[in-house]
C-alpha cells in the first residue's frame, strides 16, 4: 500500500486485516518499534524520522523480510504499509522477496494530508506529526514515493482509491480492488 503521509493507508490496513486477516507490516511501525527500544540504532533512525527523511534501504527492507517469516507460518497473505517509498526499494523488495500482487495507491491531495496530520499530531506522539516535518515528508512524498507508482502502473497492478471520502466509503472502493483480485 502507498499514499502520502496521512492520506489514510494505517486507517485502511486496519480495516483489512479486520475484513481479510492478512498479516499487516507497516515499515513504519516497525521502525518505531526499534526507536522505542531504546537501542543504539534505534537512536540514529529516530534522528532521520524526526527530521522528515528516509531511513537506509537495507534498514527497512530487513526489518520487513524478519517479520515477513516470523509470520510466514500462519499468514493468509502479506498487507505491506509504506514500502516501496521509493522505486529503489520496489527493486530490492522484488529482488529479495518477490513481486507485489497488487498496489492499493491511497490518494488524498496535499492540504487533506496536512490537515489530518496536524490533527493526528494533536494526540499521536509522534515527533514527526508537526508542520516543519509534515512539509518535508510531503515534498519527499511528491519527490520519491509518488514515481513508485507510476513503476507499478506500468504492469497494472496498481488500483487508485480516493481517500477524500470518508473512511468507509474510502474502504468500500479498497474491497472492490481486492476482491476483484480473487
Ligand atoms: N477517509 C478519511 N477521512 C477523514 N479522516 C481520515 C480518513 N482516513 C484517515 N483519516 C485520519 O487521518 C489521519 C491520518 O490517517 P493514517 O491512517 O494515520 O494515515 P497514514 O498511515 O497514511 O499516515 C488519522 O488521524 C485518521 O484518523
Ligand atoms: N519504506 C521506508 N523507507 C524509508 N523510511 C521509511 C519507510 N517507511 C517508514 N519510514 C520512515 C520515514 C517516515 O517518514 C517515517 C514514518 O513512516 P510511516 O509511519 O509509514 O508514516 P505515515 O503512515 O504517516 O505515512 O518512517
Ligand atoms: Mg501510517
Amino acid at each position: 500500500m502507498a499514499g502520502g503521509p496521512g492520506s489514510g493507508k494505517g486507517t485502511q490496513c486496519e480495516k483489512i486485516v479486520e475484513k481479510y486477516g492478512y498479516t499487516h507490516l507497516s515499515s513504519g511501525d516497525l521502525l518505531r518499534a526499534e526507536v522505542a527500544s531504546g537501542s543504539e540504532r534505534g537512536k540514529q533512525l529516530q534522528a532521520i524520522m524526526q527530521k522528515g527523511e528516509l531511513v537506509p534501504l537495507d534498514t527497512v527492507l530487513d526489518m520487513i523480510k524478519d517479520a515477513m517469516i516470523a509470520k510466514a507460518d500462519v499468514s493468509k497473505g502479506y498487507l505491506i504499509d509504506g514500502y516501496p517509498r521509493e522505486v529503489k526499494q520496489g527493486e530490492e523488495f522484488e529482488k529479495k522477496i518477490g513481486a507485489p500482487a497488487l498496489l492499493l495507491y491511497i490518494d488524498a491531495k496535499a492540504e487533506t494530508m496536512v490537515q489530518r496530520l496536524m490533527k493526528r499530531g494533536q494526540t499521536s506522539g509522534r515527533s514527526d506529526d508537526n508542520e516543519e516535518t509534515i512539509k518535508k515528508r510531503l515534498d519527499l512524498y511528491y519527490k520519491a514515493t509518488e514515481p513508485v507508482i507510476a513503476y507499478y502502473e506500468t504492469r497494472g497492478i496498481v488500483r487508485k482509491i480516493n481517500s477524500e471520502l470518508p473512511v468507509d466509503e474510502v474502504f468500500a472502493i479498497v474491497v472492490k480492488a481486492i476482491d476483484e483480485l480473487k
